[in-house]
């Protein structure tokens, strides 16, 4: 495994293969060289998700959620250079050969992405889309996957092009294809943001059934505390390419310590509540070119000070183990 040390992370420490998470990723940067020079886009991120594990990512837009995922599952963009480490179950991905790239991608991890519009081939059935991940290798059938998400005209649905079937029923048949052979590892890149909030209920409820029945790991991204709460027993905040807290979700929903953090909860709390004024966090996250040095958050956060302007290393905060941060001057502490 090529860990690249310095950090001083509390996953700095090579896994063997035995007690490994399903998935680890250590010191992960990515960068856009032609776009973005050597800006990092993601900057050494750490995350790891046990075997069975919810994991949820939150933070705005443009902050690196997506890029994580595609990171995750080894489908980032060519144009991406890469450096540490990506590791599913065990194994380091960059020294897997292409077969087993390939069955990772396949067979390891599901994705479910935002816009099943999109995602799935408009000019194919539901049926014929099923039935061609299935003859790769699946437990069930077409019709038995549908009826799994809770599809149930499925003579109907396997007929279908993605246009003539509901936004709900469009992202569960997405979920169908990326269940069809049965995933360790599911990502779930913002699943119900292109829904209305009705079917949004439904499908998280949908994926939290799923994932209690087949007990597979689920990344589910997302910018929605309120989801992320129902959903992931860890969470993972990101801003601009970097992680900057992570811990238990209802520890950190209860008492954020990055400044980030409360910003993101308060501004979600005024909304959900229908506060006469909504909070919101000041300013709006940078484009890459424009990262700051240091925290990249320190120019929208009330705390900050010239210390911030070194980068804060992600360490566990207190002595519990469970909740790490990266912050100089976190909320509740006398700075
Ligand atoms: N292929 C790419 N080439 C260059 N830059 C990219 C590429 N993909 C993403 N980026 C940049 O990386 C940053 C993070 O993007 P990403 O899509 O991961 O954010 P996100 O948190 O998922 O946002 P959203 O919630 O809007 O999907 C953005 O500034 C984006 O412009």
């Amino acid at each position: 495994m090529t860990v690249t040390t310095g950090s001083g992370t509390p996953w700095s420490v090579p896994a063997d293969a035995a007690t490994a998470p399903l998935l680890a990723v250590r010191e992960l940067c990515v960068r856009f060289p032609r776009r973005y020079g050597d800006v990092a886009v993601l900057d050494r991120v750490d995350l790891t998700i046990d075997a069975g594990e919810v994991v949820a990512v939150v933070g705005e837009s443009g902050c690196g959620k997506s890029l994580l995922g595609l990171a995750a599952a080894d489908l980032l963009p060519r144009s991406a250079a890469v450096t540490g480490t990506v590791a599913f179950d065990g194994q380091d991905v960059r020294a897997m050969s292409r077969r087993e790239r390939r069955q990772m991608r396949g067979a390891g991890i599901g994705v479910v992405y935002q816009d099943a519009l999109t995602s799935l081939n408009p000019g194919m059935s539901a049926g014929a889309q099923l039935r061609q991940v299935c003859k790769l290798g699946s437990s069930s059938s077409p019709e038995e996957l549908l009826a799994s998400v809770g599809l149930e005209d499925t003579e109907r649905i396997m007929r279908a092009r993605p246009y003539q079937l509901s936004g709900g029923q469009r992202q569960r048949v997405l979920i169908a294809i990326a269940l069809a052979r049965d995933p360790q590892l599911v990502i779930a890149d913002e699943p119900t943001t292109a829904l209305d909030v009705t079917i949004q209920k439904h499908v998280v409820e949908l994926l939290r059934s799923l994932q209690r029945s087949r007990n597979f790991a689920l990344m589910f991204i997302s910018h929605d505390l309120a989801l992320v709460s129902e959903l992931a027993t860890r969470t993972a905040v990101m801003y601009a390419g970097q992680l900057v807290e992570s811990g238990p979700t209802r520890d950190i929903l209860a008492r954020p310590r990055h400044p980030y953090t409360a910003g993101l909860l308060e501004s979600s709390r005024s909304l959900d509540e229908c506060w006469p004024t909504l909070a919101s966090i000041p300013g709006s996250v940078r484009q890459p070119a424009d990262f700051l040095a240091g925290c990249r958050f320190r120019d929208r956060c009330g705390n900050a000070t010239e210390r911030c302007a070194h980068r804060p290393v992600l360490e566990v905060d207190g002595t519990a183990g469970e909740r790490y941060l990266a912050c100089f001057h976190p909320v509740g502490t006398e700075t």
